[in-house]
């Protein structure tokens, strides 16, 4: 499989080029030239599958050639050996119809942990091979982090420097990654909010001359192993309730679009999904796209979903790469306009994008109730980024004979305050977890200034 990038200027890549490099070398996100498609009969032919022969099965075809089959099956096995469910990602019904796909059984409690416990296995062993070594500068706004530290910590061919937005992720959160104390795991602390951490990543891809000759690696959704690994787990739970002979619909909590832009395309390999439903917190930009063609960046809220704290949403490149039929001069020339300020797709873009996609925008007063009101007539607790899931899924859901399933994206006990706030006691922590406010911490504080964060990572390598 060879990868292009949405922009046009970068040599299309192997897969293993691609996991190392991250991002285009013209600013773009690789894509695979062509999708694997699959029939309705081949789909349901993987019903009874285990998740991890599923993901082999759907992974395959991306992945061949770089790493043999054994190998990656190990991979595979060993990635989601850490689960806390023999089903890796279970489902848990709250109304008719209705269910929440539980991605926080990982050791960091929340979705990352599929893409991120592969994605540290599959650079260690090409790096391996490769005799190279990798840099990796990744931005979160509170689960990547601690999923990129605990997937990379233990390889001897990676450093991990982890930028979060100062005192804008929650204490959980925090302590999950500045807890992790080893000579290869950085963690800085931003004085500026995730957009700026993130803007940071893609100028230091731009520019490595600070790396003096080291190379740099991407654990963020800009990172194509990272969507890759995600498309897994619509295929299982829509084979879990019915499908493929039935449809399926999603409703995915939103940030960054990596998450249900894997969705998407599980879709375009075949999978019958009605509705892909964008959830988004008052950080609505995706939403205005979506309903109004309004892409203009507004100041960024602080919110009680932190995690979806997102104004600049990278993956939508890449889903407007496809709205552009796939014509990179127009995207590049597109993405030059959107840094220019101008904020509104054609119409046949614009088009392309609400026949895919459903949206609705949650804020933190509804979020707050709508945890408070499942609870109570469920006693299932929902961490606040699935509560906006749940609440789009509800909005948006337009034929209730379809299965609605919204991601479960964290666990609860990442988010006291705003279980607290909804009237509801926050769940103790997990055993591997119980010392978490016990443990040791480590982390720099540093100004919103790339020279300054690109020095404190030239000084370290
Ligand atoms: C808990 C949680 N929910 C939802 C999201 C949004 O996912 P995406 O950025 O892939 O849209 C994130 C962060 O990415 C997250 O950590
Ligand atoms: N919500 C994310 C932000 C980064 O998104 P990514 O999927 O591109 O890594 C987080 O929690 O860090």
């Amino acid at each position: 499989m060879k990868y292009i990038s949405t922009r046009g200027q970068a040599p299309a890549l192997s897969f293993g080029d691609v996991l190392l490099a991250g991002l285009a070398s013209d600013g773009g996100l690789y894509v695979p030239e062509q999708l694997p498609k699959y029939s309705t009969e081949e789909i349901a032919s993987w019903a009874s599958l285990s998740y991890q022969e599923l993901a082999f099965k759907v992974m395959w075809p991306f992945v061949e050639g770089e790493v043999p089959a054994e190998e990656f099956k190990r991979m595979i096995d060993e990635a989601y050996a850490g689960f806390n469910h023999s089903a890796v990602a279970p489902m848990v019904q709250t109304d008719n119809n209705e269910w929440v796909l539980e991605l926080f059984r990982g050791p960091t409690l929340a979705f990352k942990d599929f893409a991120l416990q592969l994605l540290g296995r599959l650079m260690d062993y090409v790096l391996g091979q490769r005799g190279e070594k990798l840099v990796i500068l990744g931005a979160t706004s509170g689960d990547t982090g601690s999923a990129a530290i605990e997937g990379c910590r233990h390889s001897e061919h990676l450093d991990i420097f982890i930028l979060h937005p100062y005192q804008r992720v929650s204490e959980v959160q925090r302590r999950q990654m500045t807890t992790v104390i080893d000579d290869n795991v950085f963690n800085i602390a931003v004085k500026g909010n995730f957009d700026d951490c993130q803007g940071m990543v893609k100028s230091s891809f731009a520019d490595q001359s600070f790396l003096k000759g080291a190379k740099l690696g991407a654990v963020n959704s800009i990172n194509w192993a990272r969507i890759m690994a995600q498309i897994v787990y619509y295929f299982s739970s829509a084979l879990a309730v019915g499908g493929p002979h039935r449809k399926v619909s999603f409703s995915v909590p939103t940030g960054n679009f990596g998450d249900i832009f894997a969705g998407y395309l599980a879709k375009q390999m075949g999978l019958p999904i009605d509705q892909l439903v964008v959830a988004t917190n008052q950080n609505d930009i995706l939403h205005r796209t979506i309903a109004t063609n309004d892409m203009s960046r507004q100041a960024l809220n602080v919110t009680l979903s932190p995690s979806m704290d997102i104004m600049v949403s990278s993956n939508f490149e890449r889903l407007l790469f496809d709205a552009h039929g796939r014509d990179s001069a127009e995207l590049a020339d597109l993405m030059a306009r959107f840094n220019a300020g101008d904020v509104t797709l054609n119409d046949e873009a614009w088009k392309y994008v609400k026949e895919n996609f459903d949206s609705y925008k949650v804020d933190d007063a509804r979020t707050c109730e709508v945890i408070s009101e499942v609870f109570n007539s469920t006693q299932y607790l929902l961490d606040p980024h699935t509560a906006i899931g749940l609440e789009a899924a509800r909005q948006c859901w337009k034929d209730k004979s379809v299965p609605m399933i919204t991601l479960a994206t964290a666990h609860p006990v990442k988010f006291p305050e705003a279980v607290e706030k909804a009237g509801c006691q926050s769940p103790s922590l997990p055993e591997h977890m119980k010392d978490l406010f016990e443990r040791e911490e480590a982390y720099d504080v540093i100004d919103n200034d790339l020279a300054a964060v690109q020095g404190f990572v030239a000084e370290r390598i």
